[in-house]
Formats: structure tokens, sequence, C-alpha cells
């Protein structure tokens, strides 16, 4: 099988999780990762066999630090099929027309704004019309949850209208340049947050209004979830259709707050704690009156990065079916959802 030249622009906390998933597969390939310099995740990414490619400027500070690089950004791009770029929220935007001029597919970030590729993506919501296009934005960490949780209790139950509360990490846990560390920050002051909007950019049907607070912790983000639907519920009912999702998953034994879902993510030895799935409190899901209310936690660093993959899939059309791809993907991340 020929397999699928993927390059990642950009290998911070989304990128380096990109790249070992799409190694994971069989049926795509990393040509190369760049950097912009020679730091300790180059060394690794090095060490882990990766071709690292460089802005031109910067080729003599990789080949002095003794991880020499395999060429430039613009000749990574060359060789690829599709890249995924990671780089910081409003630095990709000034990649189109790198990637245009170099023919290839691309998917950026929800750091980027939708009208950049025009198509905005979940793999649960809305995979089969991402399948052959060229440019693809994956939403971001909080957008992603929201719209797998929402849209299954769409599908079964019809959604009237959203109102999400979300408290927001401050920051990745490796940034030590931001905050708050002694502070809740209505964060914007100004409502909605983007989050609610943004899920409208992949579910344009849902009535839906965020309000965030960044919050000092870096482990993951915590969303209040009200849900008002048209039909009458049980709490079992509305169990059952998150149980059947293949990236919801319940937490419960004892892991009442963040913390304890990233040790239990440690404990499981997945990937740098990496905890891909929607961490919903089965207990705080509550219903009357047509209304669903409900907990979940994400973690940021990861969620997106099946997503990326799936995107991935889609574009490269190597497969037609959003949910084979998904179980796919899942299998071979490690991702078992019981
Ligand atoms: N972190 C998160 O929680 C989430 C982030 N996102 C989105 O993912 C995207 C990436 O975010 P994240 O991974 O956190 O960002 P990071 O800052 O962790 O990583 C970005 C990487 O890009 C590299 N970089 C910087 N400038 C350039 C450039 N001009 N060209 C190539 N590479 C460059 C940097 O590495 P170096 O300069 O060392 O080479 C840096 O490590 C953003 O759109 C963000 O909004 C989405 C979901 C969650
Ligand atoms: O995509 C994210 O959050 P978001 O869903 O709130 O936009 C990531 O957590 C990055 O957020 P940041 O912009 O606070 O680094």
């Amino acid at each position: 099988m020929v397999k699928a030249k993927i390059a990642v622009n950009g290998y911070g906390t989304i990128g380096k999780r990109v790249a070992d998933a799409v190694r994971a597969q069989d049926d795509m390939e990393i040509i190369g990762i760049s950097k912009t310099k020679p730091n300790y995740e180059a060394a690794v990414a090095h060490q882990l066999g990766y071709d690292i490619y460089a802005p031109a400027a910067n080729l003599g500070a990789f080949e002095k630090a003794g991880m020499p690089a395999a060429g430039t950004i613009e000749e990574m791009v060359e060789k690829a099929d599709l890249v995924v770029d990671c780089t910081p929220g409003g630095v990709g935007e000034g990649n189109k027309s790198l990637y245009e001029k170099a023919g290839v597919k691309a998917i950026w970030q929800g750091g980027e704004d939708h009208s950049l590729a025009g198509f905005s993506f979940n793999a649960i919501c809305n995979y089969e019309q991402a399948v052959g296009r060229d440019l693809v934005r994956v939403v971001s960490c909080n957008t992603t949850a929201l719209c797998r949780a929402i849209y299954p209790i769409d599908k079964e139950l019809g959604v009237k209208k959203v109102r999400v509360i979300l408290a927001r990490r401050a920051t990745d846990p490796n940034d030590v340049k931001k905050g708050p560390i002694n502070a809740i920050v209505p964060d914007p002051i100004k409502l909605p947050s983007h989050h609610g909007p943004d899920v409208k950019s992949v579910l344009p049907q849902i009535n839906i209004t965020s309000a965030a607070l960044k919050i000092p912790t870096t482990l993951m983000h915590v969303h209040t979830v009200n849900m008002e639907v048209d039909k009458d519920c049980t709490v079992d009912e509305v169990k059952n259709i998150f149980g059947s999702q293949p990236r919801i998953r319940f937490v419960g034994q004892g892991m009442s707050s963040t913390a304890e879902i990233m040790e239990f993510a440690r404990d499981m030895k997945r990937p740098r704690n990496d905890m891909w799935e929607n961490c919903i409190w089965p207990e705080s899901i509550t219903v009357g009156d047509k209304e669903i209310y409900f907990f979940q936690a994400v973690h940021q660093e990861s969620i997106v990065v099946p997503e990326n993959i799936d995107a991935i899939r889609a574009m490269m059309e190597l497969e037609s079916d959003g949910a084979k791809s998904i179980e796919k993907t899942n299998k071979a991340i490690g991702l078992y959802n019981k």
C-alpha cells in the first residue's frame, strides 16, 4: 500500500503528538517535522528518528548542535502530500501561500480562523464532508469536546439550545511564561467566548452560547454543560447515548478531579499522560424538564490528536466512512474506550 506522505509544520504541544499518532497508523507516514530552533524538543525528535526541517537561516544552528537538518521547511512541504500545520495560533495563516504554491493539502488547528480553510472539522460530526478536501481546520480542544457531546444528543433527542460555562486551564504544563497563577480571569470578559460560535462552524444548526474563565491550573479544562432538548429523556438514556460514543469516557472510581484523571492516564501508561477522550462524570448527568446537565473534563494537549488523523484520512481519501476511520485511529493509538 502506498502511504500518504505527511509533514508536521510546528513541533510543539500538538505537533509532536500528531507526528507520533501518524507514525502509529499503517496508511500514512511522517516524512518530516519542522523546528525553528535546536532545543530539547528537537533533540528528542532527532532521537526518535524524525527528519527535522528548519528555516533556511537556522540550518547552521542545527548542524552546530549535532542534529543536522534534512532541509528547509519549504523543501519539507514540497515532499509532502499533506501538511499538518501546528504552528502557534495566528502563525499558521501565514503559511497558506507556501502550501498552495507547493500544491499540497493542509490542515490547520483551532488557533486559526474558520475562514482560512473554509471548513472546520470534527470526526463524529462531519467526516464525510471532509473527504477529498484540500484545506481543513481541526477545531480547538474545547470546541472538539463540545462537538463530540452535542452531536449525538442532537441526533437522538434534538438540541434546542446549549449553554456552556468553561473553566479553562491557564496554559500548558511546559509553558513558563503565561498565567494566571493566583487569579480567576473572565476570558473574554465580553460574552460569548469564542467556543459557542466555534461549535457553530461545525454544527451550524446548534443554538449555543458560552462563557469562559481562565483558572490557575495546567492539567485540563472543565465544562459545565446545559442542553435543552426536544424530547423527554432519562439519565440512563443520556448515559447510553454518551456510552456508545467512541471518544467519550466516563470517569468515576474515585476520579473526582482533573488531577486524578491525569494520574489515571499515567497509570494506564498513555503516551505523555494523554487523555484523548471527553471525560464525563456520569454522576453529574442530571435531567429534568427536557434539560440535561453534566460536567466534562478536556485534556487540551491531546484531545484534537485523533481528529487530526481522521482529517488526514478523509482528505487523502484513504477511507470514506468516518466511523471506520475513527475506529482505526483509536485502535492504532491505543484509545480503548471501556
Ligand atoms: N495547546 C493546546 O492546548 C491546544 C492548541 N491548539 C492549537 O494548536 C496550534 C498549535 O498550538 P500548540 O501546539 O499549543 O503551540 P506550541 O507553541 O506548543 O507549538 C508550536 C510550535 O511551532 C513552532 N513554531 C513557532 N513559530 C513557527 C514558525 N514560524 N514556523 C514553524 N514552526 C514554528 C514552535 O517550535 P520552535 O520555535 O521551537 O521550533 C512551537 O513549538 C494552535 O493553533 C493552537 O491554538 C489546539 C488545541 C489545544
Ligand atoms: O485550543 C485551545 O483552547 P480553546 O478551545 O479555548 O481555544 C487550547 O487550550 C489553546 O488555548 P490557549 O489559546 O489558551 O493556549
